[in-house]
């Protein structure tokens, strides 16, 4: 696949400030007159929207985990097909809220189905595209968690109720990644100051922005 746009990713425990600072990043990107994609996941096109609405209705009690990480594929593969690879295929630059990595970390460690197992659906659904790099907020549950209690404007999903053992897994899973994948993923220390972290990753991105 012919592809001249970059793709670039956000991950991290809930809470830990990937939507906000995606914002802030978005905004320099453009007054640089970069062309520029934000998007998200689960979402980001309308057909995934509604299957996030799914997944994360808090009235969805039952929902088996393996559903879940199908419901997470099939989302993904949508948005991809119908948005991101479009956005890259014209050159764009795509920063995504989200990918294949949290499934990775929430489905295959936070729900124990086994990242290998979550991997294996994920390929039929990416079909080969990962992330040129992906920004990993590193912050402990405990704080991500306080950080979205105090904000009252923010939703709390389905997934922001399990339970602390559940996100303890998440985060576990997330270290594996690191281990896993050192080349593509970043980390930044997300428990600074909102502009520290901004200024943090604004200087990787630029920095795979000037090698591309
Ligand atoms: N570095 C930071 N320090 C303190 N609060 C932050 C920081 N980054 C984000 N926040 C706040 O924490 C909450 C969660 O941020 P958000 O960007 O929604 O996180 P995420 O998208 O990772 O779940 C918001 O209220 C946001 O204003
Ligand atoms: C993309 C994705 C998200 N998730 C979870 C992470 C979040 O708890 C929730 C997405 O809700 P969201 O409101 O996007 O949470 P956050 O702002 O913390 O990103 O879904 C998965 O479990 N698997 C996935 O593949």
């Amino acid at each position: 696949m012919l592809k001249n746009g970059v793709f670039i990713t956000f991950e991290g425990p809930d809470g830990a400030g990937k939507t906000t600072v995606l914002g802030e990043i978005v905004k320099r990107l453009e007054e640089k007159g970069v062309s520029v994609v934000a998007t998200r996941e689960p979402g980001g096109i309308r057909i995934a929207e509604k299957i996030r609405n799914v997944i994360l209705d808090n009235e969805h009690q039952e929902m088996d985990s393996r559903t879940e990480a199908l419901l997470y594929a099939a989302a993904r593969r949508q948005h991809l097909a119908e948005k991101v690879l479009p956005a890259l295929q014209e050159g764009k630059i795509v920063l995504c809220d989200r990918f294949v990595d949290s499934s990775l970390a929430y489905q295959g460690m936070g729900r124990g189905l086994g990242m290998d197992e979550v991997m294996s659906i994920n390929a039929f659904a990416i079909d080969g595209t990962m992330p040129d790099l992906t920004i990993y907020f590193d912050i402990t549950p405990e704080e991500g968690l306080q950080r979205i209690g105090k904000n009252e404007a923010r939703e709390q999903n389905r997934l922001d109720n399990e339970s602390m053992r559940f996100h303890k897994n998440v985060y576990e899973g997330y270290q594996k990644l690191l281990k896993q994948y050192p080349k593509r993923i970043i980390s930044v220390d997300a428990t600074k100051p909102l502009l520290e972290v901004t200024e943090n990753v604004w200087k990787i991105i630029s920095a795979q922005l000037n090698q591309e």
